[in-house]
């Protein structure tokens, strides 16, 4: 299938295209969604404090205005990336989740972390470059590990504090420097519950824009220990039969797919995809 989104690096002296305009509040949208012409737009009295050109929807350039504040325009509202999320639109949520790393990394590297001056922008390249300092600064990324760790027919799934209420998923955890993804998910899982794992297997990745983590999704199986969940991380982790799952994560994130995954391959049902 081919995309209907792809990213680039556009030149924001050129007019014209699309713009999505996105404040602390989230994206601004109306009644046809979150993309806005551009020229429009850019009339209305916004405070830009950033503008990139993102990409191509359907061969159209789009462009990011990053705002320092939100403003009230009469028939639009503002609303937040994980809203958008849970809508069917897949394509406008890859449009905006990448539009918000891009204006997270703009919003917080208008100064150079080196010499304190202000950066600008390299043509054609995503980077923020100081002068002085001749350092470039490229849109952050965290990997972070995120694993099912089963033992037959029981998985184990925990709740953090920040939760829905009544909503399990699996472990996740950010690498420290120095780490192999292997090693962070094995610190992760000690740290949070206390347990030793085996036959640790790569399953996928995906981008998860809350603001910039790459998921690498694992496997593995249950080795050793008893449950001790981490104080103040971990509210409750419990083995679950499969046959009874407690309420899951979001079904486009892929802490719902490697429960999918192995619900489905111990049942003999057809695999779920990894949303993208
Ligand atoms: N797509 C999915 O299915 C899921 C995604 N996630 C994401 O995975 C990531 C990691 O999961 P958590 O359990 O929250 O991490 P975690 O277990 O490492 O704990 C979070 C703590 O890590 C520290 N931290 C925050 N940002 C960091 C960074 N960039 N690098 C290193 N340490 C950092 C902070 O002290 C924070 O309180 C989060 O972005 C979370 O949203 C988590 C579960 C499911
Ligand atoms: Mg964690
Ligand atoms: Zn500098």
């Amino acid at each position: 299938m081919i995309s209907r989104w792809t990213t680039a690096v556009l030149d924001t002296a050129l007019a014209g295209g699309w713009a999505v305009a996105r404040s602390p509040e989230g994206f601004l949208f109306d009644d046809n969604g979150a993309l806005f012409p551009r020229e429009w737009l850019k009339r209305q009295d916004l405070s830009i404090l950033a503008e990139h050109g993102i990409g191509h929807l359907d061969g159209e350039p789009v462009y990011l205005l990053e705002l320092h504040s939100l403003l009230d325009i009469p028939g639009c509202n503002w609303k937040g990336l994980r809203a958008f999320m849970l809508e069917d639109d897949h394509t406008l949520y890859k449009v905006l989740g990448y539009a918000a790393q891009i204006g997270t990394w703009a919003r917080e590297h208008r100064f150079c972390g080196s010499c304190g001056k202000r950066m600008g922008q390299i043509p054609l390249e995503r980077a923020m470059y100081c002068d002085a300092c001749e350092l470039r600064h490229y849109p952050r990324i965290s990997p972070s590990m995120i694993v099912l760790i089963t033992r037959g027919d029981e998985v184990l799934l925990a709740r953090s504090p920040r939760f829905v209420p009544g909503v399990y998923s699996t472990l996740a955890g950010f690498a420290e420097p120095g780490e192999s993804a292997e090693d962070c998910l094995v610190r992760e899982v000690r740290e949070e519950v206390s347990i030793e794992v085996k036959n640790i297997q790569y399953m996928g990745s995906q981008c998860w824009p809350f603001p910039h983590s790459m998921m690498l999704g694992f496997h593995a199986e249950y080795a050793g220990g008893d449950i001790v969940p981490q104080e103040d991380e971990i509210e409750d982790a419990q083995w679950f039969n499969i046959h009874d799952l407690p309420p899951l994560p979001a079904s486009r994130s892929i802490a719902r797919y490697l429960i999918d995954l192995y619900v489905a391959r111990r049942l003999g049902h057809a695999e779920p995809v990894l949303p993208g």
